[in-house]
């Protein structure tokens, strides 16, 4: 580990929840991305979705991504320098995880998990999927939840969330639960309604932009109040009309039969592991590694012009500022000339002492623009001979390969 000097680290989040209703994606999701005001100094993207429709996209050749949400996010980000780092399927509930290619040395441990909460617990069509890893040495979840629909189900909603924190355990030593992550952002249509207030009072609110008369009946604003697990989470304020429930195609609330009450059932908030007191132990000393985190809000918005669905995504900007990066490569990769022929296609590479090596590690060959780590022009297997064992230097050959342009990931 590496602490390089005192300058923090800062790292540029941009999160989307959408329940998009089975829709199909709309031509273009520029705007939902920040594509066209953006300066470009987004470092990852994490698209929440529920209720994806699991139709076959078959135009999409690799089996891995089967929807089409997948690959529009792909296609649009990937121009970008943005690459898939993970996702998590979990029937409609969709989670995404993109970052700039030159973050992914650094992207480590990686996993995912989902829960079913559906059905009492056997279905699922609501529950949680969630991403993890370290960001230059610093824990991040990412959690997207559909939690259970209607008024009356606030309590339910409550209580399928904590059996989603109960049931989301990853390996390793560094975060075992999402709560345990130095920074967990939690989002999705958890579907809480604005409680007591007439239908006629709601939108006389909405219509004149007085949003903070809801905010006090919001459910999950008052489940903040009583609720033990939702301590520490934290939420902008919502400055934007509530996101449910929309005639398709329109930006009219519910006209059908259902007359549902407008609410914001799609929601970003995020949490800072709390640091635990001096002489806690091992986990104290870790926090106080942690302890200077800081999480800044820039924007807490909804998207009115997309009309496929009955409910409007909703987006937020985060910059996340920690005090110091973990920035030592596990693996360097040299590529010493230019390469002319197949001769020349020689890469070097160097691993850290404290890198343990996996028969399954290879080396890919990717073009600049690649959308995920399967997307390779080619790859190698980083094998290892008895006689590698000393060395410090490996070196691998490709045959066969394209000579446009490169990228070289080492994948673990
Ligand atoms: O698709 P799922 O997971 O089964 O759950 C449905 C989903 O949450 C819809 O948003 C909801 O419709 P509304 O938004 O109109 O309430 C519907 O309620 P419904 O049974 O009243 O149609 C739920 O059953």
């Amino acid at each position: 580990m590496s602490l390089s000097g005192p300058a923090p680290f800062s790292n540029r989040l941009h999160i989307v929840t959408w329940n998009v209703g089975s829709a199909t994606p709309p031509d273009d999701i520029t705007s939902l991305l920040g594509l066209n005001v953006g300066d470009g100094n987004t470092d990852m993207y994490i698209i929440g979705l529920q209720e994806v429709n699991s139709m076959i996209n078959k135009r999409l050749k690799d089996a891995l991504f089967t929807d089409q949400w997948s690959e529009v996010c792909m296609e649009r980000l990937s121009p970008f320098g943005y690459v898939l780092v993970t996702s998590q399927r979990m029937q409609g509930v969709l989670l995404l995880v993109f970052a700039k290619y030159f973050h992914l040395p650094f992207l480590r441990g990686v996993q995912t998990e989902t829960t079913r909460t559906g059905l009492g617990g056997y279905w699922g069509n609501k529950g949680g999927v969630s991403a993890r890893m370290s960001v230059y040495g610093h824990t991040i979840c990412f959690l997207n939840c559909h939690l259970p629909a209607h008024m009356e189900n606030s309590d339910q909603r409550m209580e399928d969330f904590e059996s989603i924190l109960q049931q989301q355990q990853f390996e390793g030593q560094a975060a075992t639960g999402v709560l345990d992550h130095d920074v967990v952002f939690w989002f999705g249509d958890l579907n809480f309604r604005i409680d007591d207030l007439e239908m006629q009072v709601v939108k006389s609110a909405i219509d004149n932009n007085k949003f903070s008369i809801l905010w006090e009946k919001d459910q999950l604003n008052m489940a903040k109040d009583s609720e033990t697990v939702l301590e520490g989470f934290q939420e902008g304020p919502l400055k934007f009309p509530p996101t449910y429930k929309f005639d398709v195609g329109t930006n009219t609330y519910d006209t059908s039969g259902k007359k549902r009450k407008p609410a914001w059932t799609d929601r970003i908030l995020w949490r800072l592991r709390a640091t635990a007191p001096a002489g806690a132990g091992k986990r104290g000393s870790i926090s106080g590694l942690t302890s200077g985190a800081k999480v800044t809000q820039h924007n807490y918005r909804s998207h009115m012009e997309f009309t496929v669905s009955d409910h409007k995504p909703v987006s937020s900007i985060f910059t996340l500022q920690f005090p110091y990066k973990v920035d030592l490569p596990l693996v360097t990769i040299i590529v010493e000339d230019e390469w002319n022929s197949v001769a020349d296609a020689t890469v070097i590479f160097k691993l850290a002492p404290n890198y343990s090596r996996s028969s399954w590690d290879w080396i890919g060959l990717f073009k600049v623009g690649f959308k995920h780590y399967k997307d390779y022009v080619g790859y190698v297997w980083a094998k290892q001979e008895e006689s590698d064992f000393l060395r410090q230097e490996h070196q691998v050959i490709w045959m066969h390969v394209g000579f446009n342009t490169r990228i070289i990931f080492f994948h673990i």
